[in-house]
């Protein structure tokens, strides 16, 4: 399918899968918008090959608006919104509140606001795409980070809303992965505890999340749905 001359937005994509995919993108064609919080050598890079780069942190309403206005004075087009920022944040006593709020903001509060005040900007593009980047855990809960796993099921429900709502013009829908990639603090016994939890038991790395973005992208057919990649967690 030929590329859209409507740009694709990914938000967070200074490392990791949010890198990966906007350099995918771009081999496959794409024009490019990408959000980050830290200049690193990652965006330059993204920037030689042409994307437009965007400082934006999605920690509290204003710098979701500003973000907004910002992108809304370089493009009036977007073939796709691919809500990729996340932190990953584990509550710390006393701090519950505060916690709750950042995650609350980045996973549940950027996406619906940055979808709704662009809306018009998806309509103008055919096919026009939102994918939100949930997580696995949201089907069954976490002891460990329940405040980062209830924003991510609160994505998961606005995927189900805002695809109701943006039908038939506008596709919305997740991607709920499990373990992609460790971290780079992740010690030997995480590691081997985390891959026993699946029944593939392996690390994929970030192509097995383009791969699905790239369904979802392409068919028409999809809207509503959150698609599942954990190795099959939910078998064990
Ligand atoms: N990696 C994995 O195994 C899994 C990932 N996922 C989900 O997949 C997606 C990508 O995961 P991964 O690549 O590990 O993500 P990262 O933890 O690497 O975070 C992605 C980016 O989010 C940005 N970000 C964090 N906080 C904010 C904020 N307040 N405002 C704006 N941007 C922010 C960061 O930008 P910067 O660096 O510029 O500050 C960061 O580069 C996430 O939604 C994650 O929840 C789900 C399950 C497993
Ligand atoms: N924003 C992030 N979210 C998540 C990450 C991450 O690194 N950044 N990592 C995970 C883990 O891989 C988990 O799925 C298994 O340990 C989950 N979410």
């Amino acid at each position: 399918m030929s590329a859209s001359a409507a740009p694709i937005l990914i938000t967070g994509a200074s490392q990791r899968i949010g890198l990966y995919c906007a350099e995918r993108l771009l081999d496959d064609g794409h024009s490019l918008i990408v959000t980050y919080r830290q200049e690193r050598e990652s965006i330059a890079r993204l920037k030689q090959r042409g994307a437009l780069a965007l400082a934006a942190d999605f920690s509290s309403e204003a710098g979701i608006l500003g973000f907004i206005e910002q992108l809304k004075q370089h493009t009036d087009s977007l073939r796709a919104i691919v809500h990729n920022a996340s932190d990953w944040l584990v509550e710390t006593p006393g701090e519950e509140a505060a916690a709750f709020t950042q995650l609350f903001n980045v996973h549940m509060l950027a996406p619906y606001l940055i979808n709704l005040h662009c809306e018009a900007l998806l309509r103008r593009s055919t096919p026009a795409d939102i994918v939100h980047l949930s997580d696995d855990v949201a089907r069954k809960g976490s002891a460990k980070r329940p405040a980062y796993c209830a924003s991510k099921a609160g994505l998961d429900s606005l995927t189900l809303s805002l695809a109701a709502r943006f039908a038939p013009q506008i596709k919305v829908n997740g991607i709920a992965p499990a373990l992609i990639m460790f971290n780079p603090d992740d010690d030997a016994e995480y590691r081997r505890n985390t891959l026993n939890k699946s029944a593939l038991g392996i690390e994929p790395g970030p192509q097995v999340i383009y791969q699905s973005l790239r369904y979802l992208l392409d068919n028409p057919y999809v809207t509503g749905t959150t698609l599942t990649v954990n190795g099959g967690r939910h078998l064990k």
